[in-house]
C-alpha cells in the first residue's frame, strides 16, 4: 500500500489472505515518496518467489502501474477511497493503464480490497489444489449465507 493511511481498507484484504491461510506480507511502498523501494521491491518480487502483487494506493495513484512496469507478475489494483474525489482519481489512475503494461483493476475501498484477495487466491488456486478446495469452502460458506427472503421486521 502507498501510505499507512491505507491499512484500514487494505487491512481487508489481508483478513482474507489470512482466513485463507495465504502466505503474504504486506508492506508501505510508495511511487512518490519511496521510489527506489518501489523499484526494489517490484523488480526483486518474482525472484523471492512472490506470486501476486495487490497494490492498493489513492489519490494520484501511480503505485500499482508502476509496480506493474517493474514486475512480469500479476498485479491487482485496489483504488483507496480518496476524500477530495471519493475514489474517483484512484480508480482511473489505476484502471486507465495503457495498452501492454496490465493492472487488474478491482472495485473503491474495502469491496475491492476484499476481492483483491479473492482474486488472488482464485488465480493462486489454479496451481494449488489445497487452496482451492479451501477456497470452494469459503465460497459455499458464503452462498450459504444468504437468506432467501429478506427480514421484513425493523429490529
Ligand atoms: N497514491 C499514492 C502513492 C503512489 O501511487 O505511489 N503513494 C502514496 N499514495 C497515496 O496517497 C494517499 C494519501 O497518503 P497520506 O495519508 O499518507 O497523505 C494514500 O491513499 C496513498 O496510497
Amino acid at each position: 500500500m502507498g501510505s499507512q493511511s491505507d491499512w484500514e481498507t487494505m487491512r481487508h484484504a489481508d483478513a482474507i489472505l489470512n482466513e485463507l491461510g495465504v502466505a503474504h506480507e504486506v508492506n508501505i511502498v510508495s511511487a512518490h515518496r519511496t521510489p527506489d523501494r518501489l523499484a526494489e521491491y517490484a523488480r526483486t518480487a518474482a525472484d523471492r518467489g512472490l506470486h501476486v502483487i495487490i497494490a492498493g494506493a489513492g489519490g494520484a495513484a501511480h503505485l500499482p502501474g508502476m509496480c506493474a512496469a517493474w514486475t512480469r507478475l500479476p498485479v491487482l489494483g485496489v483504488p483507496v477511497e480518496s476524500r477530495a474525489l471519493k475514489g474517483m482519481d484512484s480508480l482511473l489512475s489505476i484502471v486507465q493503464m495503457p495498452g501492454g503494461v496490465p493492472v487488474g483493476t478491482l472495485a473503491i475501498g474495502a469491496p475491492g480490497a476484499k476481492n483483491a484477495a479473492l482474486l488472488a487466491i482464485s488465480i493462486l488456486a489454479v496451481q494449488d489444489a489445497p487452496l482451492a478446495a479451501r477456497l470452494e469452502a469459503w465460497r459455499a460458506v458464503q452462498t450459504a449465507s444468504v437468506p432467501n427472503t429478506p427480514m421484513t421486521e425493523l429490529p
